[in-house]
């Protein structure tokens, strides 16, 4: 796939080598995965995947599909009512939360106040899984730095979390998932609240990154475009999961979202691109 060349600020901090030095891509295996907060009524329907170490996955589906309901078992939040989760092998609940949090980041949809934390601080809270210490080494307020570089808010690092708009809230989330250096990352929905340019400098900044990377998206457009596989959920139930030419196709898009679509090719990307309507065209 062409990529655009990055901005010269952020190219500076992909250079960085040691930035990333930390991550090792993680594979995760789901085997009969179900779960639901209700005894008898299944809302997430057993699920049987493999992603592979440093695979980027796209999670799509309707509201209310299950997506955020599946993300929430992977990072061990919704405890499965059946069936295991194993990160490189090992259960997920087999690890405490800290182990979990050294090894896989999260970026939740629309995190509220912060009680008057800086920009700073909130990349900091990123170092908490792995440090023992308050005191930061200059390589810690570099990773910070270098994150915020990443998602275009270091010139805000001094401004209060609470003062910046839902697309500036949203970057710094992501900058501080970026500041663990995660071996997978999970983000719900993080193109929320973001102009063009800086979904698509998103996307491309997730799809270069050296870990495992699973991401809900609303947009199939950004889904085909990036993702590895996509992952296609109706009804807390995996319809399909595979590569974007082989998912997104017209039939299925009618029997998921229940609309009609035509479908051609990027003409940069060379992957699937959609235009939707609602009813089909009488002749
Ligand atoms: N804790 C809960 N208790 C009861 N119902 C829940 C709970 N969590 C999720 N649900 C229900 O499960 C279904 C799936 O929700 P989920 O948030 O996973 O969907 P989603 O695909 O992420 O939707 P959206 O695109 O709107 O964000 C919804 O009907 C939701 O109301």
């Amino acid at each position: 796939m062409a990529k655009n060349d990055p901005i010269p600020s952020k190219k500076q901090a992909h250079d960085n080598a040691a930035y990333f030095s930390h991550c090792q891509p993680a594979s995760l295996q789901l085997e009969n995965v179900a779960w639901s907060p209700y005894r008898n009524k299944p809302l997430l329907e057993p699920v049987n995947i493999h992603i592979k170490a440093g695979e980027f996955i796209a999670v799509v589906g309707p509201n209310g599909s299950g997506k955020t309901s599946l993300l929430r078992c992977l990072y061990r939040v919704n405890k499965p009512s059946s069936g295991t989760i194993s990160l490189d092998g090992k259960d997920i609940w087999s690890l405490s939360p800290r182990q979990c949090a050294q090894r896989i980041a999260t970026v939740l949809q629309d995190t509220g106040a912060e009680f008057g934390l800086s920009v700073f601080e909130m990349a900091e809270i990123g170092l908490t899984p792995m440090s023992t210490s308050w005191k930061r080494s200059s390589d810690d307020i570099q990773r910070i730095e270098n994150a915020l570089t990443l998602l275009d808010v270091n010139t805000l690092s001094n401004r209060t979390f609470d003062s910046l708009s839902g697309g500036e809230r949203q970057r710094v989330m992501i900058a501080r998932a970026l500041v663990q250096c995660p071996d997978v990352l999970i983000l719900d929905e993080p193109t929320n609240h973001l102009d063009i340019r800086h979904q698509l400098d998103v996307l491309e900044l997730l799809a270069s990154l050296p870990c495992t990377v699973i991401v809900s998206l609303h947009d199939l457009s950004l889904a085909s475009a990036y993702a590895d596989r996509v992952l296609v959920m109706k009804a807390g139930k995996t319809q399909d999961f595979a590569p974007p030419n082989q998912v997104f196709n017209q039939q299925q898009i009618k029997h998921v979202f229940d609309v009609e679509t035509v479908i051609d090719e990027h003409p940069i990307t060379q992957r699937p691109r959609f235009s939707f309507y609602l009813h089909k065209q009488q002749d």
